[in-house]
This record gives C-alpha cells, structure tokens and sequence, in this order.
C-alpha cells in the first residue's frame, strides 16, 4: 500500500472552497482546486463543497465538468459533499430548481433549504458514525435535509429527527459544514475513505 499522501481535489466552480483545502491538508491530504475536465485525471477523490446547489450545477454542465464527473463517481472514485455539495450527490432532489441536475451517487431524496432561510442558520452537535470521541459541531446554512434513503446508503447521522448524513460505498454526503469549525474529522474519515479506496485500486 502506498504511503504516500491521497490527492484530493475540491471542486471549485463556487462555493466554500478555500475552507475545505485548509481542513483537507489538516487532514493530511493533499488538496488541490479543480475546475477543468482535465483536473479530473489527477485526484483520488473530490469534495463538492457548500454553495448554492443550482449555481453549481449550471457551472458543472457550461465547465464541461458535470459529465467526466458523473463518470468517475460510477466508477468509484471516492466524493465527499457538503450542503450544496450534498444535494450534487442526491440521486433525486424533492424540489429541484428548473433545470437543475445532480452528479448522483446517492440513492436519496434530498429537500433543499428544508432547516430554513439564511438567517436561520444555526449550529449543533451531531453525532456522526465513524467519527470517535465528542459530537461533530455541525453548522447548517440553508441546509438541505435527507427524506429518504435507499437500501445500499447507509444513514451515519441525524438532527432534529432528519437525516444530516449518509454514505453509500465511496459517496458520503453531509447537511452540515464541518469544514467551518476546525474540526477535521469528519475530512480525516473521507481521507481514510480516499486511502482505502487507493490501496484497493493498486491490489
Ligand atoms: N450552505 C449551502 O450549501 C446551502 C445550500 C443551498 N440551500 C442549495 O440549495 O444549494
């Protein structure tokens, strides 16, 4: 198995970008902005970070991004999203934008802005499975929840009796941004994703 650290892109077409390099180099990856096509080739796994999910969309598909995403994500390429990054990888959204499309990767309905507007954000603590220790510090900004899953996600965390993170084989998807307290672990678990998913590659 190689030692070396896993290359995870973030995708920086909009968005909290910045935070989620600094928490994935604290996290020992190294992390690199991606935007082009061809930034694709070069990572081990990619974080679609928080935003506006419809923004997002809209630059994915006019990057030429959105199509070579879907690809490597069906292949197995490990993604992590974060609130808008989390409806990017919801099979289906409830109530989608007109237009708007998803990369998938999840078998979920996601709602979008389902805890409330902008100055309703907030923050709580969440217990997250596979993160030991203290609850995750969870802040939620126009953040979507999850109203169902299906048979192969797996539900890691909930709030308020809603879903606020899932996984599904090398797909994991949080309501919350963890990327804002600095507390990396929530990143430590998706960069343990990253390595695992390497070391089975290279078998
Ligand atoms: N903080 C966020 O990422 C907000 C997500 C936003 N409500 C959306 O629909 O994309």
């Amino acid at each position: 198995m190689s030692t070396q650290a896993p290359v995870i892109g973030v995708l920086a077409l909009q968005g909290d970008v910045r935070e989620h390099l600094v928490a994935l180099a604290a996290a020992d990856a190294v992390a690199r902005a991606v935007r082009r096509p061809e930034e694709l080739a070069g990572i081990d796994g990619l974080v679609i970070p928080g935003g506006e999910s419809t923004t997002i969309s809209k630059l994915a598909v006019l990057f030429g991004v959105m199509e070579p995403l879907r690809a490597r994500v069906h292949d197995g390429m490990p993604v992590y999203g974060t609130c808008a990054g989390m409806i990017m990888l919801a099979d289906k959204i409830l109530d989608p934008r007109s237009g708007q499309e998803t990369v998938g990767g999840i078998d979920m309905i996601v709602r979008r802005n389902a805890f409330g507007r902008q100055n309703e954000s907030f923050e709580a603590a969440v217990d997250v499975k596979g993160v030991e220790g203290a609850p995750v510090e969870g802040v939620f900004i126009r953040a979507p929840w999850v109203e169902s899953v299906g048979a192969e996600a797996e539900v890691l965390a909930e709030h308020g009796g809603h879903i606020v993170a899932v996984r599904q084989g090398n797909a994991l998807a949080t309501s919350f941004h963890p990327e804002l307290t600095g507390d990396h672990r929530v990143h430590a678990l998706f960069v343990d994703m990253v390595r695992g998913n390497r070391a089975a590659e290279s078998l």
